[in-house]
């Protein structure tokens, strides 16, 4: 009797997942890149890839438009949590957790709220003062993972400097760790054959963008500027997933540009506007700029305006194709994060 009972349930289950998702795999349908990590690669030729990346006239680099690739998807994402909604009455949440008045935190805070909103996740937000302790931090983070209703949790980095870092994200759940960054879920995109529960955003966005454009990525030449968590390091092991032949240039590397020069794919996450220059790229070359500077500027509206690390009007005269800042990679992160939001909430409901 109650074998049966379960049974009923799981195919229960099954028809609904088949009901909801039209895709194999019910996770992300709409995301061409990282979800299934390709141990061995397969070209895909359902995933829109052209071969090559295809040069503008005028010998300018192809934009890559980070904004338009973003909105597509999350539209499918609004769409995949309103059949959720109707079918089960559930629906996925986020909580951030945002410490200080960092003005460039409270954009981003204001930008993934918004997005959040658009496509149908709850959130909840808990501010704390600037000299918070860690154990405030700690408790407001434990409450998160404690509370069922809520499928992610970030933090909003950087801490101030009284608070570890490291020591915060060990707390969060890897279950909710949206962001990808506690180490079990790095740990595993670190090593082969396993993989992590979240990847993280921008990371995730990077991929996507070098698929959607048709740049193949197997046995590739690609740089990695920087080695953050948020962006340089998961890059840089998400490239060699898929089998690029990856670099990593940092602070104390000598001669970036010798490194920078040879590489096919170039991905910037060095955090300094326009460091980045024309003669640091190799003819054709592929530019993902990570990079988001808000650069004092009294002529514009909000008195500042928003760059990269790339200087942009040198990159594209020499690469094949390149994000723009803003309007690039950004976007794509933020869609990112709601796409891991809702895997988060498709698990908790059984529907993953
Ligand atoms: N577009 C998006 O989606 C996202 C954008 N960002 C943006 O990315 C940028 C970087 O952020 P984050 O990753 O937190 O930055 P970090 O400051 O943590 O990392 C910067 C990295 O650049 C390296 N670096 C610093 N100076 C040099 C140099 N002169 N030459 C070579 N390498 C250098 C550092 O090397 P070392 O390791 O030796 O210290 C470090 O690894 C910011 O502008 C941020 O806003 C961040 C997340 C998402
Ligand atoms: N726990 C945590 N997770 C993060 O993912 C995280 C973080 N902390 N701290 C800061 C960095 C930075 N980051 C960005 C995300 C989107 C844009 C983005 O959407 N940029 C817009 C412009 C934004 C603007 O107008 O300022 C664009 O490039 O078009 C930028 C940067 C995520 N980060």
């Amino acid at each position: 009797m109650r074998s049966g009972c379960t049974a009923s349930v799981v195919l229960w289950r099954r028809m609904l997942k088949r009901a909801l998702f039209s895709s194999p795999h019910p996770s992300s349908s709409y995301i061409i890149g990282p979800n299934y990590l390709p141990d061995v690669w397969v070209q895909n030729n359902n995933t829109g890839r052209r071969s090559g990346v295809h040069y503008s006239t005028g010998h300018n680099a192809a934009k890559i438009d980070g904004k338009s690739i973003a909105q597509e998807i999350r539209l499918r994402i609004a769409s995949e949590i309103s059949r959720i909604k109707s079918a089960i009455g559930k629906f996925p949440k986020l909580a951030v957790v945002l410490v200080g008045d960092r003005r460039d935190s409270h954009t981003f805070i204001h930008i993934k709220l918004k997005a959040c909103e658009e496509v149908g996740i709850a959130t909840s937000v808990a501010e704390l003062p600037e000299n918070c302790t860690e154990n405030e931090l700690v408790h407001v983070v434990s409450r998160f993972n404690e509370d069922p209703t809520v499928h992610g949790i970030i933090v909003q980095l950087p801490l101030p400097p009284q608070l570890d870092e490291e020591h915060i994200i060990n707390f969060v759940s890897p279950e909710k760790d949206v962001d990808g960054f506690h180490p079990l879920n790095m740990g595993n995109l670190a090593m082969k054959a396993r993989e992590p529960l979240f990847i993280p955003c921008a990371s995730k966005a990077c991929i996507e963008l070098l698929l959607r454009h048709g740049v193949e990525i197997i046995g590739k030449r690609a740089v990695v500027i920087g080695t953050s968590k948020i962006v340089g390091l998961p890059t840089s092991l998400l490239l060699q997933k898929y089998h690029a032949t990856v670099s990593t240039v940092h602070a104390f590397t000598k001669n970036p540009e010798q490194i920078t020069c040879e590489a096919d794919i170039i991905v910037s996450d060095v955090g300094i506007p326009n460091k980045i220059r024309g003669a640091w790229l190799k003819q054709g070359a592929v530019v993902i700029d990570m990079g988001t500077h808000q650069v004092k500027d009294p002529s514009s509206q909000h008195g500042f305006h928003v760059t990269g690390d790339v200087c942009y009007e040198e990159a594209i005269k020499v690469a094949a194709a390149i994000t723009p800042v803003p309007g690039g990679v950004g976007p794509v992160t933020i869609s990112m994060l709601l796409s891991n939001t809702l895997d988060s909430a498709k698990r908790a409901f059984r529907l993953a």
